[in-house]
């Protein structure tokens, strides 16, 4: 387990730039099993689930090269069924949330998915329902062996159809998109996740040949094509992390240029930030985060304590609702925040709290925070990181603390944040990986 020291209080200066986002180069990577042709994926960032869905791809038998840091070329020419079998496969899959999105693209091209309970952050229940119910409705034949934790898919041909997804699933959505890119005729997914993510993952589908109307919507239109061809594609700018260097700014009194961040894209998140009080310009591309000596919290138009929860998309995302309550600990003012969709995401609280942080975990998913006003600092405390976000919003709140403070289980954060210490350690931050 490795560890991160952090000797806080400090201002940092200077420009970051956001690496390519996690959630969307683990869908694209998928994505490559759809085609024997040449695929070259740009932007990805080098985080330990990405690198771990690369491996996992090549021990399957698709050839990569590595082109640089960022960019690789994939042939899925030659994938080796056989290996699906495996005690490695099983170990390989199970260790990260985005291998899920191997099934789809497996199903389609060969006739068989099959993973294992994938792993990701434990922040709560996680079922995949979604996806498997998608697929049935495809025509595929699903199986769960309680035993061995595997959920198998089969069929000799898929036939599109109409799908109501039970909720609108990140992961679910792109599962089966892919599956029904190479289906039979026409699918309608209706109540589809449309996250910056999703959308990028149609465009790619659609450069290799597919046919997907509806981007950016909840309802997709996809007549099913042969084959697919290879394409280029290039990740988006991560906007979790975008919110987290927002946040982190304000925490810690920085000024903070975050470079092309692909404005567009950013949704709602740059209001949510703007309603806890912080201060952002966009220049260009470029979001620029003045030093600011105090941020406060907007209540509602008839003066009631301000509530940011998460929802679908284009509703606020809840990976950063971690980010945007312990950014609050040190606004003027109070907020509720209340995660929906995770139940147990927000007891890493207790952290907080025993570093001087006013915040009452009101229940598993809401906690109200009283706002310090940059008037008492938090104290450096040692503590374990639970999850990525968690680990992320532990590490912004001992950068703004007095004194020093350990973060252990960094694996959480190294699997999404790609060389954070080194980066923020170039603006001023002391951050010592032990
Ligand atoms: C690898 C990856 O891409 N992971 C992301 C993906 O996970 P993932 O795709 O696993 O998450 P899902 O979208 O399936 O669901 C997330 C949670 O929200 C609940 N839910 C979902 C939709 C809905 O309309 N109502 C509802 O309550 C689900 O029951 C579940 O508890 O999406 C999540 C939700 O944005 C993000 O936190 C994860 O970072
Ligand atoms: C919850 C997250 O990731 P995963 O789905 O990979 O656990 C996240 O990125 O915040």
């Amino acid at each position: 387990m490795g560890t991160f020291e952090i000797r806080g209080g400090t201002s940092l200066k200077g420009e970051l730039t956001p690496q390519g986002a996690k959630n969307e180069a683990l869908q694209v990577l998928c994505a490559v099993l759809l085609t024997g042709e040449k695929v070259t994926i740009s932007n990805l960032p080098d985080i330990i689930d990405v690198n771990k869905l690369i491996n996992l791809l090549q021990v399957m038998g698709v050839k990569i090269e590595k082109v640089e840091r960022g960019t690789y070329v994939f042939k899925a020419s030659d994938i080796d069924l056989a290996y699906l079998d495996t005690e490695d496969f099983a170990k390989r899959a199970a260790s990260l949330r985005g291998s899920i999105m191997i099934v789809g693209p497996l199903l389609a091209r060969f006739g068989k998915g099959l993973i294992p309970k994938p792993g990701g952050d434990k922040i709560g229940r996680r079922r995949l329902d979604t996806h498997f119910e998608g697929f049935a409705k495809l025509g595929g034949k699903f199986n769960y062996n309680p035993k061995t934790f595997f959920y198998t898919v089969e069929a000799k041909k898929l036939v599109g159809t109409y799908i109501h997804l039970d909720e609108a699933s990140v992961t679910g959505t792109a599962n089966i998109l892919m599956a029904a890119v190479l289906a039979k005729g026409e699918t309608i997914i209706y109540n589809a996740a449309c996250e910056p993510y999703l959308q990028q993952l149609c465009k790619m589908l659609n450069n290799m040949g597919a046919k997907i109307t509806g981007i950016g919507s909840n309802k997709l239109y996809i007549t099913g094509v042969k084959e697919l061809k290879g394409c280029y594609h290039r990740v988006l700018p991560d906007m979790i992390e975008i919110g987290s260097f927002i946040g982190l700014a304000a925490m810690t009194k920085s000024e903070i240029t975050i470079k092309d961040v692909a404005y567009p894209e950013l949704g709602i998140i740059p209001n949510v930030f703007k309603k806890l009080g912080i201060q952002m310009e966009l220049r260009g591309d470029d979001l620029y985060i003045p030093k600011q000596e105090s941020y406060e919290v907007d209540t509602f138009i008839d003066g009631s304590i301000l509530t940011i929860s998460d929802a679908p998309w284009p509703g606020f995302t809840p990976d950063l609702l971690s980010i945007v309550l312990v950014t609050a600990i040190q606004a003027k003012g109070s907020v509720l925040i209340h995660q929906k969709m995770f139940e147990s995401r927000l007891f890493f609280v207790d952290k907080l709290i025993d570093m001087g942080a006013q915040v009452i975990l009101c229940d598993p998913h809401r906690a109200a925070v009283i706002g310090l006003n940059q008037q008492q600092p938090l104290r450096g405390i040692s503590m374990t990181s639970p999850d990525i976000r968690a680990g992320v919003s532990l590490l912004i709140a001992a950068l703004s603390a007095e004194g020093t403070s350990t973060i252990h289980n960094i694996e959480q954060i190294d699997r999404g944040y790609q060389d954070i210490d080194i980066r923020l350690n170039n603006l001023g931050a002391d951050i010592r990986r032990l």
